[in-house]
Protein backbone atom coordinates (compact mmCIF):
# COMPACT_ATOMS: atom_id res chain seq x y z
CA UNK A 1 0.00 0.00 0.00
CA UNK A 2 1.24 3.39 -0.90
CA UNK A 3 1.43 6.24 1.88
CA UNK A 4 -0.59 8.95 0.90
CA UNK A 5 2.75 11.80 0.80
CA UNK A 6 0.64 14.84 0.99
CA UNK A 7 -0.38 13.38 5.00
CA UNK A 8 3.24 12.45 6.19
CA UNK A 9 4.46 15.71 8.04
CA UNK A 10 7.97 14.84 8.67
CA UNK A 11 9.55 18.25 10.54
CA UNK A 12 11.32 20.13 7.21
CA UNK A 13 13.75 22.78 7.45
CA UNK A 14 13.73 26.43 8.07
CA UNK A 15 15.93 26.75 4.71
CA UNK A 16 12.14 25.94 3.01
CA UNK A 17 11.39 29.44 3.56
CA UNK A 18 8.07 28.90 5.17
CA UNK A 19 9.39 29.85 8.48
CA UNK A 20 9.02 25.84 9.37
CA UNK A 21 11.06 24.94 12.67
CA UNK A 22 14.23 23.35 12.42
CA UNK A 23 15.10 19.82 9.88
CA UNK A 24 13.84 16.81 12.36
CA UNK A 25 17.59 15.60 11.42
CA UNK A 26 19.42 18.76 13.64
CA UNK A 27 16.94 16.85 16.69
CA UNK A 28 17.92 13.36 15.67
CA UNK A 29 18.44 12.85 19.16
CA UNK A 30 15.97 16.07 20.30
CA UNK A 31 12.83 15.43 22.78
CA UNK A 32 9.69 14.41 21.96
CA UNK A 33 8.59 17.61 22.75
CA UNK A 34 10.92 19.21 20.26
CA UNK A 35 9.77 16.68 17.28
CA UNK A 36 6.54 17.69 17.75
CA UNK A 37 7.06 21.76 18.18
CA UNK A 38 8.98 21.08 14.69
CA UNK A 39 5.72 19.48 13.08
CA UNK A 40 4.25 22.01 10.75
CA UNK A 41 0.87 22.28 12.48
CA UNK A 42 -1.03 24.23 9.89
CA UNK A 43 -0.26 21.03 7.05
CA UNK A 44 -1.86 19.02 9.94
CA UNK A 45 -5.03 21.35 9.90
CA UNK A 46 -5.86 21.22 6.76
CA UNK A 47 -5.11 17.46 6.58
CA UNK A 48 -8.03 17.02 9.60
CA UNK A 49 -9.54 19.46 7.60
CA UNK A 50 -9.54 17.69 4.35
CA UNK A 51 -10.10 13.90 5.32
CA UNK A 52 -10.13 13.67 9.42
CA UNK A 53 -6.95 12.26 9.57
CA UNK A 54 -3.09 13.63 9.42
CA UNK A 55 -0.04 11.35 10.07
CA UNK A 56 2.79 12.55 11.90
CA UNK A 57 5.54 10.51 10.48
CA UNK A 58 8.61 9.46 12.45
CA UNK A 59 7.60 10.74 16.22
CA UNK A 60 9.47 7.89 17.62
CA UNK A 61 12.76 6.20 17.33
CA UNK A 62 12.52 2.80 17.15
CA UNK A 63 14.32 2.10 20.69
CA UNK A 64 11.49 4.90 22.20
CA UNK A 65 8.62 2.47 20.64
CA UNK A 66 10.48 -0.75 22.55
CA UNK A 67 10.72 0.73 25.71
CA UNK A 68 6.60 1.65 25.27
CA UNK A 69 5.95 -1.54 24.62
CA UNK A 70 7.89 -3.39 27.08
CA UNK A 71 5.83 -1.26 29.44
CA UNK A 72 2.90 -3.75 28.67
CA UNK A 73 4.33 -6.41 30.83
CA UNK A 74 4.53 -4.47 33.57
CA UNK A 75 0.48 -4.76 35.25
CA UNK A 76 0.71 -2.59 37.88
CA UNK A 77 1.37 0.61 35.31
CA UNK A 78 -2.20 -0.18 34.32
CA UNK A 79 -5.80 0.17 35.58
CA UNK A 80 -7.38 -2.56 33.49
CA UNK A 81 -7.06 -5.31 31.04
CA UNK A 82 -9.61 -5.30 28.26
CA UNK A 83 -10.22 -8.65 26.47
CA UNK A 84 -11.56 -7.77 23.59
CA UNK A 85 -13.86 -11.23 22.85
CA UNK A 86 -15.02 -11.04 25.90
CA UNK A 87 -17.20 -7.64 24.96
CA UNK A 88 -17.81 -7.85 21.59
CA UNK A 89 -15.21 -5.11 20.61
CA UNK A 90 -12.86 -7.80 18.52
CA UNK A 91 -9.65 -10.12 19.28
CA UNK A 92 -7.06 -8.79 21.36
CA UNK A 93 -6.76 -7.20 24.17
CA UNK A 94 -5.64 -3.54 25.89
CA UNK A 95 -4.88 -1.91 29.37
CA UNK A 96 -5.62 1.81 29.96
CA UNK A 97 -2.40 3.06 31.74
CA UNK A 98 -3.34 4.51 35.75
CA UNK A 99 -2.36 7.64 37.16
CA UNK A 100 0.10 8.89 37.59
CA UNK A 101 1.28 7.75 33.35
CA UNK A 102 4.67 6.44 32.95
CA UNK A 103 6.17 9.93 31.36
CA UNK A 104 6.79 9.09 27.68
CA UNK A 105 3.02 8.54 27.54
CA UNK A 106 2.58 11.31 29.46
CA UNK A 107 5.10 14.08 27.57
CA UNK A 108 3.18 12.83 24.51
CA UNK A 109 -0.30 13.75 25.72
CA UNK A 110 1.18 17.09 27.67
CA UNK A 111 2.77 17.96 24.39
CA UNK A 112 0.37 17.25 22.09
CA UNK A 113 -3.05 18.77 23.16
CA UNK A 114 -1.76 22.41 22.77
CA UNK A 115 -0.90 21.98 19.23
CA UNK A 116 -4.59 19.81 18.84
CA UNK A 117 -6.67 22.03 21.39
CA UNK A 118 -6.86 25.42 18.55
CA UNK A 119 -8.03 23.01 15.78
CA UNK A 120 -10.49 21.62 18.21
CA UNK A 121 -11.79 24.95 19.38
CA UNK A 122 -12.01 25.72 15.16
CA UNK A 123 -14.00 22.52 14.86
CA UNK A 124 -16.19 23.47 16.92
CA UNK A 125 -17.04 27.23 16.06
CA UNK A 126 -18.13 25.77 13.06
CA UNK A 127 -20.05 22.78 14.17
CA UNK A 128 -21.41 25.55 16.45
CA UNK A 129 -20.46 23.32 19.42
CA UNK A 130 -20.58 26.03 22.25
CA UNK A 131 -18.00 23.96 24.50
CA UNK A 132 -14.36 25.47 24.08
CA UNK A 133 -10.95 23.74 25.22
CA UNK A 134 -8.19 25.27 27.38
CA UNK A 135 -5.08 25.81 25.67
CA UNK A 136 -3.38 23.33 28.63
CA UNK A 137 -3.98 19.46 28.96
CA UNK A 138 -3.50 20.43 32.98
CA UNK A 139 -6.57 22.58 32.47
CA UNK A 140 -8.62 20.56 30.58
CA UNK A 141 -7.91 17.32 32.79
CA UNK A 142 -9.09 19.53 35.72
CA UNK A 143 -12.33 20.21 33.85
CA UNK A 144 -12.81 16.28 32.79
CA UNK A 145 -12.16 15.63 36.77
CA UNK A 146 -14.59 18.29 38.17
CA UNK A 147 -17.26 16.53 35.59
CA UNK A 148 -16.68 12.96 37.24
CA UNK A 149 -14.41 12.08 34.46
CA UNK A 150 -11.64 11.18 36.66
CA UNK A 151 -9.77 7.44 35.32
CA UNK A 152 -7.05 8.07 32.78
CA UNK A 153 -7.79 6.41 29.05
CA UNK A 154 -4.37 6.17 27.42
CA UNK A 155 -3.95 2.44 26.56
CA UNK A 156 -1.88 -0.08 24.84
CA UNK A 157 -2.97 -1.88 22.65
CA UNK A 158 -1.40 -5.76 21.46
CA UNK A 159 -2.56 -8.23 18.67
CA UNK A 160 -1.63 -11.24 17.75
CA UNK A 161 -2.29 -13.51 14.76
CA UNK A 162 -6.27 -13.61 13.85
CA UNK A 163 -6.53 -10.63 16.55
CA UNK A 164 -8.73 -7.25 14.95
CA UNK A 165 -10.70 -4.31 16.85
CA UNK A 166 -13.75 -3.74 15.63
CA UNK A 167 -14.63 0.18 14.64
CA UNK A 168 -15.63 2.09 17.33
CA UNK A 169 -15.62 5.46 18.66
CA UNK A 170 -13.57 6.45 22.21
CA UNK A 171 -16.38 8.26 24.22
CA UNK A 172 -16.36 7.76 28.04
CA UNK A 173 -18.70 10.67 28.81
CA UNK A 174 -19.95 14.24 28.27
CA UNK A 175 -16.57 15.59 27.84
CA UNK A 176 -15.13 14.71 24.37
CA UNK A 177 -11.60 16.07 22.83
CA UNK A 178 -12.09 15.81 19.52
CA UNK A 179 -8.86 14.55 18.63
CA UNK A 180 -6.82 11.31 19.74
CA UNK A 181 -3.64 10.31 18.39
CA UNK A 182 -2.45 6.19 17.99
CA UNK A 183 1.15 5.63 17.53
CA UNK A 184 2.67 2.53 15.69
CA UNK A 185 4.83 0.58 18.03
CA UNK A 186 5.91 -2.37 15.40
CA UNK A 187 7.41 -2.78 12.11
CA UNK A 188 4.47 -3.59 9.15
CA UNK A 189 6.34 -6.24 7.06
CA UNK A 190 8.67 -7.39 10.06
CA UNK A 191 7.04 -7.54 13.45
CA UNK A 192 3.73 -8.60 11.90
CA UNK A 193 1.55 -8.59 8.62
CA UNK A 194 -2.20 -7.18 8.14
CA UNK A 195 -3.67 -5.44 10.99
CA UNK A 196 -4.06 -1.88 9.17
CA UNK A 197 -5.68 1.31 11.31
CA UNK A 198 -9.01 1.57 9.23
CA UNK A 199 -10.89 4.77 9.49
CA UNK A 200 -14.82 5.49 8.42
CA UNK A 201 -16.71 8.05 7.58
CA UNK A 202 -20.54 8.02 7.81
CA UNK A 203 -22.11 10.93 6.34
CA UNK A 204 -25.85 10.84 6.29
CA UNK A 205 -26.11 13.15 3.07
CA UNK A 206 -23.81 10.83 0.98
CA UNK A 207 -22.21 7.55 0.85
CA UNK A 208 -19.46 6.30 3.79
CA UNK A 209 -16.06 6.08 2.47
CA UNK A 210 -13.04 3.91 4.21
CA UNK A 211 -9.74 4.74 4.61
CA UNK A 212 -6.45 2.92 5.39
CA UNK A 213 -3.86 4.39 7.47
CA UNK A 214 -0.39 2.51 6.22
CA UNK A 215 1.95 3.56 9.17
CA UNK A 216 5.33 2.48 10.29
CA UNK A 217 6.78 1.90 13.25
CA UNK A 218 7.33 5.06 14.91
CA UNK A 219 4.49 7.34 13.38
CA UNK A 220 1.61 8.54 15.08
CA UNK A 221 -1.86 9.32 13.23
CA UNK A 222 -3.90 12.31 14.85
CA UNK A 223 -7.80 11.68 13.68
CA UNK A 224 -11.01 12.56 14.90
CA UNK A 225 -12.76 10.78 17.77
CA UNK A 226 -16.57 10.94 16.63
CA UNK A 227 -17.37 13.46 13.90
CA UNK A 228 -15.96 16.09 11.59
CA UNK A 229 -16.97 18.75 10.04
CA UNK A 230 -18.17 18.67 6.46
CA UNK A 231 -19.52 21.38 4.25
CA UNK A 232 -22.85 21.29 3.13
CA UNK A 233 -25.18 23.78 1.23
CA UNK A 234 -26.12 25.33 4.14
CA UNK A 235 -22.75 25.56 6.27
CA UNK A 236 -21.16 22.83 8.02
CA UNK A 237 -22.49 19.27 9.17
CA UNK A 238 -21.39 16.54 11.42
CA UNK A 239 -19.82 13.06 9.72
CA UNK A 240 -19.37 10.47 11.70
CA UNK A 241 -15.75 8.45 11.62
CA UNK A 242 -15.03 5.58 13.54
CA UNK A 243 -12.07 3.45 13.43
CA UNK A 244 -11.35 0.07 13.36
CA UNK A 245 -8.14 -2.31 12.58
CA UNK A 246 -8.14 -5.33 10.46
CA UNK A 247 -7.29 -8.48 11.49
CA UNK A 248 -3.65 -9.50 12.04
CA UNK A 249 -2.39 -12.45 9.64
CA UNK A 250 0.88 -12.91 11.24
CA UNK A 251 3.53 -11.78 13.87
CA UNK A 252 2.40 -9.24 16.97
CA UNK A 253 1.16 -5.38 16.46
CA UNK A 254 1.51 -2.87 19.29
CA UNK A 255 -0.10 0.42 19.32
CA UNK A 256 0.29 3.28 21.87
CA UNK A 257 -3.65 5.48 22.12
CA UNK A 258 -3.53 8.65 23.78
CA UNK A 259 -6.85 9.76 24.22
CA UNK A 260 -7.05 13.08 25.98
CA UNK A 261 -10.57 13.21 27.64
CA UNK A 262 -10.59 11.06 30.99
CA UNK A 263 -13.59 8.50 31.36
O1 LIG B 1 -4.49 -0.34 17.45
C1 LIG B 1 -4.91 0.59 16.78
O2 LIG B 1 -4.38 0.98 15.74
C2 LIG B 1 -6.17 1.31 17.23
C3 LIG B 1 -6.08 1.75 18.64
C4 LIG B 1 -7.33 2.36 19.18
O3 LIG B 1 -8.43 1.96 18.91
C5 LIG B 1 -7.20 3.52 20.08
O4 LIG B 1 -6.08 3.90 20.43
O5 LIG B 1 -8.23 4.07 20.45
FE1 LIG C 1 -9.95 3.27 19.79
Amino acid sequence: MMKDKQLELRPTPAADGRGRAPSASNHADGSVEQRIADVDWSVVANALDDRGYAILAGLLRRPECEALVALYDDRDRFRSNVIMERHGFGRGEYRYFDYPLPEPVSDLRTALYPKLAPIANDWHHRLRINERFPSTLTAFTNECHAAGQRKPTPLMLRYGRGDYCCLHQDLYGKLVFPFQVVFLLSQPGRDFDGGELLLTDSDPRVAGCAEVVSLNQGDAVVFAVNHRPRQGPRGFYRANMRHGVSRLHRGARHTLGVIFHDG
